[in-house]
């Protein structure tokens, strides 16, 4: 999968990049990360890429034409419009893990990092194919979400985290909060591991951990089990879990 990052700031974008799971899959070439420049992509001497906004206010404005033509040369080089053009902005879909989990099968996703005020509108409508959000807040540029993006999707990609981590993908914690986790030593000043976990007995930590994910979800954020279809042994193991918490 090929991952292409407009910014202002390719160095911040490259190094991040660099390191753990998304490093190691750059380096075995399950990931390509290329980033464009729209600053290349100017024709004046002071490499202008952006402007003052028409109707006046604060900030600046991104200029359409840099960006586009970054944007082209991203798509040239690597699968032409096959390429998914995703701007982030606060404006956009809410990046959630079905998002990422449906994004694993692009061949090649350019990210489109704002800067400023934001771009102009018109780069937005014939561009970009999605606008997606990291949540409903305001940073100073696109970058961190669309390292967010590559990290969150690079870990889903086959080969990426070992046998051990693809667990993590298992059906039943889409959508749910994750369960608890606990590593030696076994007691930390008199709190200590949950003895399921020190049975060996998979089939019981299986089903506390499913117990925990459902649990804890509903605690903290019952929004998500509205989206979620409990079967019969995830309603029964949420009721033993409020049961258990009086
Ligand atoms: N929330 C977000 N999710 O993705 N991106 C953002 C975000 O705040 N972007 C900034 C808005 C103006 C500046 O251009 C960059």
């Amino acid at each position: 999968m090929r991952f292409d990052v407009i910014t202002l700031f390719p160095e911040m974008v490259k190094a991040a990049s660099r390191y753990g799971v998304t490093g190691k899959a750059i380096d075995n070439g399950v990931v390509r990360l290329e980033t464009w420049n729209p600053r290349d992509y100017t024709h004046d001497k002071h490499r202008t890429v952006d402007d003052r906004p028409y109707g006046g206010g604060p900030g600046m404005v991104m200029k359409y034409q840099p960006l586009f033509d970054a944007v082209s040369e991203a798509k040239e080089n690597g699968f032409g419009d096959r390429a998914k053009v995703v701007y982030l902005s606060p404006q956009g879909r809410p990046i959630t893990q079905s998002l990422l989990n449906e994004s694993v099968h692009c061949e090649q996703l350019i990210l489109v990092a704002g800067r400023y005020e934001g771009i102009d509108e018109r780069f937005i409508e014939t561009v970009c194919d999605e606008e997606w959000s990291l949540g409903d807040y305001v940073i100073s540029g696109g970058e961190l979400a669309a390292l967010i993006v590559v990290d969150g999707v690079s870990r889903l990609l086959p080969g990426v985290l070992g046998d051990e981590n693809s667990a993590l993908q298992d059906s039943h914690m889409d959508g749910l909060l994750d369960y608890p986790h606990f590593t030696r030593p076994e007691n930390i000043e008199g709190r200590v591991v949950p003895e399921v976990l020190l049975s060996g007995n998979h089939a019981d930590i299986e089903r506390w951990r499913l117990k925990q994910a459902l649990g804890r979800t509903w605690q903290r954020r019952p929004e998500l089990l509205k989206n979620k279809q409990l079967s019969d042994v995830e309603y029964e193991l949420l009721q033993e879990f409020i049961v258990e918490l009086v």
